[in-house]
């Protein structure tokens, strides 16, 4: 059977199996109504012959054994079918400090930035991040403005405009139409800090939300009131947002400068200049006379500076940023 992992917990794998009839395109009718979790929810173990293999929130996987998702029945996964993207961080120094790179979500095709625009004040380092972990994983991202009630979106937009990241602007109550357009049938994870607002538009956008998560919580034994890892959530209309609650940093120590570069096309042409191995950052790159003779917007420099310096240290996520 194929399924669709939707949250991982100390070795067990919570799979969806598309119940028949809602395989392929769901009636329209079907997802008026809505269901945070339609199919039939299976937990299951890797088989021995995938080895050391990681399996992560977001895979396809095919599945043997006891698939009939009754009480206490454990499947086993037996194959990963191959990825279309992977978001990853650098485990950071509140963990190991190996440095390895943890595997986040499997297929994500969009990273949504939830970001305050007030009460929690906005980190753009921390956005800065995000956007580079994005660029890393070739994923799509959407920054997600929420409480704006508070204040006004206008400076940070800004800020991102530059570096064409679409952004959405929401508040609590608020027309949700531009966001669920942007997130109809396609898979997305949320990436926010505490208190941003996430619950709040994740509740939102899918009504059964709690009880998908307390469901999924009960299966693998987590508990019914904690939400601790990411779990995958089918929209009403179509198309997947996976939460990350436990997910509080994103090292990026792993990401290179040419993969940051690579998000900046208008760009790359200056660095024919730049010394070998150069940083971007020193005083012997090249780009800072070519963008001074009018080659491109040296506002777009200094984004990609501000993306190229945030790779740097890892733990500045709790911290506020500086303006
Ligand atoms: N003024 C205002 N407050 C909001 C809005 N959205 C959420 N809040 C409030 O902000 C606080 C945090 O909201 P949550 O949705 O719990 O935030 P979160 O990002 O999920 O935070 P964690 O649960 O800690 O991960 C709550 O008190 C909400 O009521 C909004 O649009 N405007
Ligand atoms: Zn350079």
């Amino acid at each position: 059977m194929e399924g669709f992992v939707v949250a991982v917990d100390r070795g067990r794998y919570t799979c969806l199996i598309a119940s028949e009839g809602e395989k392929g395109r769901r009636r329209k009718k079907d997802r008026a109504e809505g269901a945070a979790m339609s199919g039939r929810v299976v937990v299951a173990m890797k088989a021995r012959e995938l080895g050391r293999k990681g399996i992560v929130v977001g895979d396809r996987v095919a599945l043997v054994g006891d698939v009939s998702g009754g009480p206490d029945t454990l499947a086993r996964v037996v194959r990963v079918e191959p990825r279309t993207s992977m978001l990853r961080r650098s485990a950071d120094d509140t963990e190991d400090t190996d440095g390895i790179e943890r595997p986040v979500v499997a297929n994500a095709e969009q990273l949504v930035i939830v970001t305050a625009l007030a009460d929690p004040p906005p980190r753009p380092r921390m956005i800065d991040r995000m956007l580079v972990a994005a660029f890393d994983a070739d994923i799509e991202p959407l920054l997600c403005l929420t409480k704006s009630d508070l204040a006004s979106p206008q400076e940070l937009v800004a800020l991102y405009a530059p570096l064409g990241v679409p952004y959405v602007v929401v508040r609590r109550g608020g027309d949700l139409g531009e966001v669920r357009e942007r997130l109809e049938g396609r898979l997305s994870v949320l990436v926010g800090h505490s208190g941003v607002g996430k619950s709040t538009l994740v509740n939102a956008l899918v009504p059964d939300a709690n009880r998908a998560v307390s469901h999924v919580n009960a299966v693998t034994g987590r508990g019914r009131h904690t939400s601790t890892s990411a779990v995958a959530l089918e929209l009403p209309e179509g198309g997947w947002i996976i939460d990350t609650p436990g997910v509080r940093s994103f090292g990026l120590a792993h990401v290179s400068a040419e993969t940051v570069l690579a998000g900046f096309p208008d760009l790359v042409e200056g660095t024919v200049g730049c010394p070998k191995g150069c940083t971007h950052l020193a005083e012997e790159c090249a780009l800072d006379a070519w963008v001074a003779a009018g080659h491109a917007d040296p506002a777009r420099l200094v984004s990609l500076r501000r993306l190229l310096a945030s790779r740097e240290g890892t733990s500045d996520d709790d911290r506020p940023d500086a303006p």
